[in-house]
């Protein structure tokens, strides 16, 4: 294990003083998310208003054992010089671990290329459960502590953690004291706790996160319902965090982060859409096309399952009315050959398809064009949110379960709770 040198405890920035230079004090958030914040879908994001955004979580134990190249290759790209680049800061390298010298040694591997490494405390999944990190290590906060602190006391850069509530609010305080305690200079609060994920996701608790504002001094990110560019201010307003971190409302549509400056006031009523689209919602298919234009343009790899789960999410309302595209867009098949190849042909064919859907939207959007969004987005009695035209990113909004935990009103209005899908 390195020496801790005087020389990298003084150039350390921390807390506040991290978050304003070293990251420019940003207030919108792309969550880390496997499969899915790689480098290209960062690009995309950043290019409509994300200020910070994290790595998938990359497993430290994996990422430590040298042997495993492809894994290093397929998670961190450090050969093309893209990947925590210029134009790809700042950014949080996030893994998931259990032991702290393992996490160390990733860690110091990919410290040159991101401004800090954050710890996944939050992955409620059952790979998690059986790998032994995320939220399963909440109830062991020595290790917890240990993992923070060798970070802290060994990176050039500072640590961050990532972790869900408990379900009371002492026990999360007292948690996420323990946390700055051991050296996180910034934590990100997911209002959920362990339990609430799959169909029992339902709402997260903005309060409990304002208690962990309360009782911390270093930044807070607020994390979980975020599903309009307008429950951004609702959240920091609930929450008094710093930022907000969005993971799915940002796959379903990368300029949540963007007010929409042609927006209508809204109008103070639950029965109408216009409160919730104060925020840009571009043509889905133009993001689509977009996206794999950047895919195309990397030397970087992007996995195929991350380009088909991108484009699945965002053109998700397009292809629940052409179902026929959805099955041609299914059937694309990416072979080997064609990760080599820069581009490949698989993303031309997913271009073309998107074109021609690109062409009816354009039909149906001009069959509608005397009629206002705020007529064209009727409010769905199943969730209580407006339903925007087919042709627009929009979120993906289920209906709360049934469950007791979905009863709980939210503190802040009409809020929903998202299926969450990854850990
Ligand atoms: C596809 C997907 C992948 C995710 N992967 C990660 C991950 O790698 N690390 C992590 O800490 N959380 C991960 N999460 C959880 C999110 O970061 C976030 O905490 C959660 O989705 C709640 O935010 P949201 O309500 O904005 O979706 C993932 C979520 C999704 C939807």
């Amino acid at each position: 294990m390195p020496a801790v040198t005087l020389e990298n405890q003084n150039r350390k920035l921390g807390g506040y003083e991290f978050f304003e230079k070293a990251l420019g004090s940003p207030k919108y958030i792309v969550a880390p998310m496997v499969d899915q914040s790689e480098l290209a879908w960062r690009k995309l994001s950043r290019k409509y208003g994300a200020q910070l955004v994290y790595t998938p979580m990359i497993n430290a134990k994996m990422y430590a054992e040298g042997s495993r190249k492809p894994y290093r290759e397929q998670n961190f790209d450090t050969v093309h010089g893209e990947e925590g680049g210029p134009e790809d800061r700042p950014l949080i390298v996030q893994f998931c671990a259990n032991n702290p010298s393992q996490l160390l040694t990733s860690a110091k591997l990919l410290e040159p290329y991101c401004d800090a490494v954050d710890i996944n405390l939050g992955c409620p999944q059952d790979i998690a459960r059986r790998g032994h990190y995320g939220s399963f290590l909440q109830d062991e906060w020595d290790l917890v502590h240990k993992l923070i602190h060798t970070l802290h006391e060994n990176l050039s850069i500072p640590v961050t953690a990532k972790f869900r509530v408990f379900p009371t609010v002492e026990k999360t305080v007292e948690y996420a004291k323990m946390l700055e305690s051991a050296g996180a200079q910034m934590l990100t609060c997911h209002g959920r706790i362990r339990e609430q994920r799959g169909q029992r996701s339902g709402l997260a608790d903005w309060e409990k996160i304002r208690a962990v504002k309360e009782a911390v001094s270093v930044p807070v990110v607020a994390n979980g319902n975020i599903l309009f560019h307008g429950d951004i201010e609702k959240c920091l307003s609930a929450t008094g965090a710093d930022a907000v971190m969005s993971a799915e409302g940002n796959l379903y549509n990368p300029a949540i982060f963007q007010p929409d400056p042609s927006a209508i006031e809204p109008v103070a009523s639950t029965s109408s859409a216009s409160q919730y689209l104060t925020g840009q919602h571009p043509r889905n298919t133009h993001l689509a096309l977009e996206y794999l234009a950047i895919v195309k343009s990397q030397k970087t790899l992007t996995t195929p399952s991350a380009v088909k789960g991108h484009l699945f999410k965002l053109l998700r309302p397009a292809l629940s009315k052409y179902t026929d595209i959805r099955e041609r867009l299914g059937r694309v098949r990416v072979e080997r050959a064609d990760r080599d190849k820069e581009g490949g042909t698989a993303w031309d064919k997913y271009e073309e398809i998107i074109e021609e859907l690109d062409e009816r939207l354009e039909r149906d959007i001009e069959a509608a064009s005397d009629r206002t969004l705020e007529e064209l987005s009727p409010i769905d009695p199943a969730t209580g949110f407006p339903v925007l035209p087919h042709w627009l990113a929009q979120p993906y909004i289920r209906p709360l379960p049934a469950e007791p935990e979905a009863a709980k009103p939210p503190a802040q209005g009409k809020e929903s709770g998202v299926e969450v899908v990854g850990p």
